[in-house]
């Protein structure tokens, strides 16, 4: 089955905090990508609230609720004690486990699995307890025993962080070295039973190949570049065209 795509809205948040007005709004952009078929709507809400903020989190529940029933909220961060209690307030079907300190500009690497095991697996009960599925963002280069570390903490999938392979958009050798290590590590994490996500720089151009080399992909979250690419085409048109870059 192709991947399902969530719409990443942090850098619509981004456009609408340049003046303390509502457009663009998060939510309306957000009710334009699951009409034209995006499976859900993910937001990494940061500590210093630059982008997403934490009052932006009921109206897309309830958006979701409301008028896309069988959609799902990916809420992303460090597990830090008010992004639990964040996530707990809005439910969200899947939370996305993030190792950032809450100075870094973005995401740039994934979980030491085994290093922190406890925190994981204690952070993981308590959100499985509240019903949302857990994924874990992890370094595209992940080895047997990173992933078999991986599944003990009870993380239900893996998101793999393709930042390496959205920066080789003008180099196809080191682009296949990417794809390559992401191959290979897909396959153990398969094995091992992980749900497979992956997310960062990922593009209408980058998405096929990546779906080539994980079969196994289950979803994909996108923000920059897509919210790039609806600049140009809309944001109805540009979900129907990372769709289709998914294999659908
Ligand atoms: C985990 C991940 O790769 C994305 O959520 C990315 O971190 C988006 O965050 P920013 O929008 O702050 O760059
Ligand atoms: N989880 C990755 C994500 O949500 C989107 O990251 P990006 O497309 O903004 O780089």
């Amino acid at each position: 089955m192709p991947a399902q795509l969530s719409v990443n809205l942090n850098a619509v948040a981004m456009l609408r905090n340049r003046r303390d007005l509502p457009w663009p709004s998060v939510t309306g952009l957000g009710r334009i990508a699951l009409e034209a078929g995006a499976h859900g709507l993910t937001v990494h809400p940061r500590p210093d609230q630059r982008h997403i903020r934490f009052s932006d989190l009921p109206a897309i529940r309830a958006l979701i609720d409301d008028e896309f029933p069988g959609a799902e909220f990916n809420i992303e961060g460090y597990p830090t004690e008010d992004f639990l209690a964040l996530v707990e307030a809005n439910e969200p079907e899947q939370v996305t486990l993030v190792p950032d300190d809450p100075a870094q500009a973005t995401s740039d690497h994934g979980w030491d699995f085994a290093g922190n095991a406890d925190l994981l697996k204690k952070v993981i009960a308590r959100l499985k307890k509240g019903g949302a599925r857990v994924s874990l963002f992890c370094d595209p280069d992940a080895d047997l025993a990173a992933l078999e570390a991986a599944k003990a903490t009870g993380a239900d999938r893996i998101e793999y962080y393709t930042g390496p392979y959205g920066g080789t958009y003008d180099d196809p050798a080191a682009a296949q070295r990417e794809l390559a290590r992401l191959e290979a590590s897909g396959r153990i994490a398969h094995d091992l039973g992980l749900g497979v996500n992956a997310g960062h720089d990922l593009t209408v151009d980058n998405m096929p190949a990546l779906a080539k080399a994980l079969p196994q992909l289950r979803e994909v979250s996108i923000g920059h570049g897509l919210t790039a690419d609806a600049l140009e085409h809309g944001m109805a048109e540009t979900v129907r065209r990372f769709i289709r870059a998914c294999g659908n």
